[in-house]
Order: C-alpha cells, then sequence, then structure tokens
C-alpha cells in the first residue's frame, strides 16, 4: 500500500534493513562541502548520494540529482531502481550511507525540521488509520501539524475536492481502493501550500481516469510555482507533464536534463506499415538503404534512421514493389533513449 507520511511528523526510525554502523551522509555541511544558500536555484540537490543495505546491495549509488526549481522533475526508472530508496533519504527518513543531499538549499537530514515544513510528500509507509473516515485522517494528520495555518475545515475540504474524494470523504479508509487511498495521500500532501512537493509513485492503483486527474494536477500545482518531483516506473504515463527527468537503473542515475533536449538529442526513427506479404521485403529494402536496427511486428516496422530521409524510404519502398499503409517519422519517446542507454527494457526489474 502507498499511503502518505507528512515529512513534518518526526522522521521515521531507521528502515529495518538499513546497514547498522556505517557511516552516514555527514549531517552538517564542512568546509569542503560549503552549504547551500536559501534561495538557491535547485529545490534539490544531492551529490554522491549513496545507500547500501546490510544485505550488501547498493540501492542508490553516487547519484547527483539535480532539480530546479519550478521544475516538475520526472524521477523515473524500472521497479527496484532506486528511486523511493533516493526519497527516503532526501526526507530524512532513512539515512545516507555516505553523499550529501540539500532540500532548498539546507542541507539534509541536518536542517529537516525547519525545511520539511515546506515539503509536502507522498510516499509510502502506513499513516491512515483504517477505522477512521478519509476526511478524518486527515483532519488527524493535520491536528498533528504544529505550523498548519488557520480554516482547517476549508483546507481540508478543498483538499478533497481537488483529488476528487469530496463524494467518498466519509467513507472508512479501510473500505477505500487502492486508487483512493493514493487520492487521500495526495489530499495530505496538499492540506497546505508547499514550496517542494515530493510524490512517489502518485498514479500508483489509479485508473486512467484518475492518472490524468494527477498529471492535471501535477500541472497546476507547478503554474502555481510548486517545484514537484513526481517518481514513476510508467515512463509514458508522466513523461508529458515533466519539464526535466532523472532516469535511474540499478541504483545509478543513467540520464538526468530538460526533458525536450534528451529526447531532441535521441536518434530518428521510422514506422512503416505494409500488408503481410511484404513486411520481409520491406525489412530487406529499409536494410539495404541503409536503416539500422530493423524490427519487424506483424506488418508493422521500426528502425532507425540515421541521415536518411523518410521521402527517400518511401521512394525505394514503392520502387520495389511494396504496398506503404503507413509511413511515418517517430519521435522518440524517453523509454527509446532508456533502452538505447542501458540496453534495457524499461519495465525490467531486478
Ligand atoms: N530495506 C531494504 N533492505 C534491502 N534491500 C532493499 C531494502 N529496501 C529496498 N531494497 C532494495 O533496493 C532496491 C531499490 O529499491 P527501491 O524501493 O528504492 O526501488 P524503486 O525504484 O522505488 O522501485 P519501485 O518502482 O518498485 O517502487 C531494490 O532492489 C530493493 O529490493
Amino acid at each position: 500500500m502507498t499511503s502518505t507520511r507528512t515529512p513534518d511528523s518526526p522522521a521515521a526510525s531507521p528502515h529495518p534493513g538499513e546497514a547498522a554502523g556505517e557511516p552516514r551522509a555527514t549531517p552538517s555541511p564542512t568546509p569542503a562541502e560549503p552549504a547551500e544558500q536559501e534561495g538557491a536555484e535547485l529545490a534539490i540537490r544531492t551529490e554522491a548520494l549513496t545507500k547500501r543495505f546490510r544485505s550488501g546491495q547498493v540501492a542508490v549509488d553516487r547519484i547527483d540529482l539535480h532539480v530546479p526549481r519550478g521544475a516538475v522533475y520526472g524521477f523515473l526508472g524500472p521497479n527496484g531502481s532506486g528511486k523511493t530508496t533516493t526519497i527516503r533519504m532526501l526526507l530524512g527518513l532513512i539515512g545516507a550511507s555516505s553523499g550529501q543531499a540539500w532540500l532548498l538549499g539546507r542541507p539534509m537530514p541536518a536542517a529537516g525540521p525547519d525545511v520539511l515544513p515546506r515539503v509536502g510528500a507522498l510516499i509510502e509507509g502506513p499513516a491512515f488509520h483504517p477505522w477512521l473516515s478519509g476526511r478524518a485522517n486527515l483532519v488527524r494528520l493535520d491536528a498533528c501539524d504544529a505550523s498548519a495555518p488557520p480554516h482547517r475545515k476549508g483546507r481540508i475540504d478543498e483538499a478533497l475536492d481537488r483529488v476528487g474524494l469530496a463524494a467518498a470523504a466519509h467513507k472508512k479508509y479501510r473500505q477505500y481502493s487502492l486508487g483512493m487511498k493514493q487520492r487521500l495521500g495526495l489530499a495530505a500532501a496538499l492540506l497546505r501550500p508547499r514550496e517542494l512537493l515530493v510524490l512517489d509513485e502518485p498514479t500508483n492503483g489509479l485508473d486512467p481516469q484518475g492518472t490524468r486527474e494527477v498529471r492535471r494536477l501535477v500541472g497546476e500545482l507547478a503554474e502555481a510555482g510548486t517545484t514537484v518531483l513526481v517518481s514513476s516506473h510508467l515512463l509514458a504515463e508522466i513523461e508529458n507533464v515533466c519539464t526535466h527527468v532523472g532516469i535511474m537503473s540499478t541504483g545509478r542515475l543513467v540520464l538526468q536534463g530538460e526533458r525536450t533536449g534528451l529526447t531532441s538529442q535521441a536518434e530518428r526513427h521510422l514506422w512503416v506499415r505494409t500488408d503481410p506479404e511484404h513486411a520481409a521485403g520491406a525489412a530487406q529494402v529499409l536494410a539495404t538503404l541503409g536503416l539500422t536496427d530493423v524490427v519487424i511486428d506483424g506488418t508493422e516496422l521500426q528502425a532507425l534512421l540515421g541521415e536518411i530521409s523518410p521521402d527517400d524510404v518511401t521512394r525505394a519502398l514503392v520502387a520495389a514493389g511494396v504496398p506503404v499503409l503507413g509511413l511515418a517519422e517517430r519521435t522518440p519517446t524517453l523509454e527509446d533513449v532508456f533502452v538505447r542507454l542501458t540496453g534495457e527494457g524499461f519495465d525490467v526489474a531486478r
């Protein structure tokens, strides 16, 4: 289950699997690692942040995250690639084995008490009471937040409304579907304005309509000036709403930057559709022209275009007697970039 944990509340005890006796991240800045300043350009920064569990597994391997203020940063990667572990370190819920992290320009976990009230989070972990209604759970969470602004009732109703839970507000939490639980977690993160929102897999358990709503909500929050870090193992679900992305693969940050820049550098793809009798012949034509990585999937073909123009491909196919039922240059997706970088499908788990 994924629910919310407000980082305002005291940090959780170390994760059960956390390595004991390991060196932790230096909590306060040293002269060699100067503190970032309030108002720093980056809402989140890490330097060689690393987590090694007691099992010996390095779940997060020296990552340097750069999340600019005002960005919607898609923190992407297959299941098990280290996203949640990173987020838990960022929020001070588990200690780092080495490396350093700053939130809103302040070193973590040392500055947690100051900085976490300005950060909303949706992350894994039990936080809601099963026998209370969704609304009563929010009232309870809000009451624990000493720095919450007044007018609690209005804020709670507004948060429930924003995530589409107004009608189910009085239902008991244990009767909520996974998607409703997820929405309640989001509502808790939205109880008051935050400078930074950290959402771990917010679309988990949501139907396509719920996923669209989360995307819209993230867009609205960003427009209002909130920096949002949103993690997902479903690239396509989230990539369109992101201004920046960081992609994890087996604990390493393999790619980071502005989303449009990352895909425009990727290689051009061609998609062709023909009839069943001509698919193999079409593949032959593409290969002869110099296209690479030609893949046939029924009557559809995909290939890397290189420097060849789609018009030349159309002419060559027609000249070879291949019926061209469809042909398009396809904009590479982040998944294409990921697969090319890692040689793995995006849904690979380990
Ligand atoms: N307490 C723990 N002890 C040992 N290994 C752990 C622990 N927690 C996580 N791991 C391992 O660390 C790796 C990274 O896990 P993490 O939950 O950070 O991945 P993730 O990218 O968030 O995955 P998902 O998308 O499935 O949530 C995984 O291989 C996981 O099995």
